[in-house]
């Protein structure tokens, strides 16, 4: 099976990319199970495209391989886009996926229901040494719920209810969240490149 390195240290983004990735053959491997040690990227550009150039082209060189980064997000309208790049620490350097839930519900409590919309955003990079890096970007729409629910998952899917649902993501199978999620329409629109590796 061809192998592709992905430039991430969360373990539920490195659950789904090995999940998606299957059905064209490829096995995602995150830095999670590289034996070597490799260093945090740091996340200084002020868009996900930056920051996702940022990793993938870190790594890549590090590694002289071709690396794929994932710089996602959730952007809500009334919190102006808010916590969008700064979702991981969005309550914290200590990334606390409980904390950052209960900062967003706490900051919406008298948004009303039809207020609350929201998107998860994925940008993906590649980085291929001496070439130039690919973006491609993917989109999920959807509400803020006013309480939590679900443990499947992570980050703010407990609290995100896509459009046409009625279940939180965190209640639905990991296959179902695949099928619809930000990162799925990005790795859609990758698959040109994923079919000439
Ligand atoms: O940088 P890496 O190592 O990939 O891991 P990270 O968690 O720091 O990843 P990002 O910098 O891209 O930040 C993305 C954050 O956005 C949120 N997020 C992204 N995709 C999500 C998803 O599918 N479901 C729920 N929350 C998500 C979640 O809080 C993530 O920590
Ligand atoms: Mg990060």
């Amino acid at each position: 099976m061809k192998k592709v390195v992905i430039a991430t240290k969360n373990k539920g983004k490195a659950l789904e990319f090995k999940s998606l990735f299957k059905k064209y053959n490829i096995e995602a491997i995150s830095l999670l199970e590289l034996e070597k040690e490799v260093p945090d990227v740091e996340e200084t550009g002020t868009t996900f495209q930056e920051n996702a150039a940022l990793k993938a082209e870190e790594i890549a060189n590090l590694l002289n391989t071709p690396v794929l980064a994932d710089d996602s997000g959730l952007e809500i309208d009334a919190l102006d886009g808010r916590p969008g790049i700064f979702s991981a620490r969005y309550a914290g350097e200590q990334k606390d996926d409980q904390a950052n839930i209960d900062k967003v519900l706490k900051e919406l409590k008298e948004v009303p229901e039809k207020g609350r919309s929201a998107r998860f955003v994925c940008v993906l990079a590649i980085a291929i040494p001496g070439e130039e890096t690919i973006f491609r970007t993917g989109y999920c729409e959807g509400e803020i719920n006013t309480e939590q629910k679900g443990d499947n998952g992570f980050g703010y899917d407990p609290i995100f209810i896509p459009n046409g649902y009625e279940l939180t993501m965190a209640e639905l199978e990991p296959e179902e969240k695949n099928s619809i999620s930000h990162r799925k329409n990005a790795i859609i629109q990758l698959e040109d490149w994923l079919k000439t590796m």
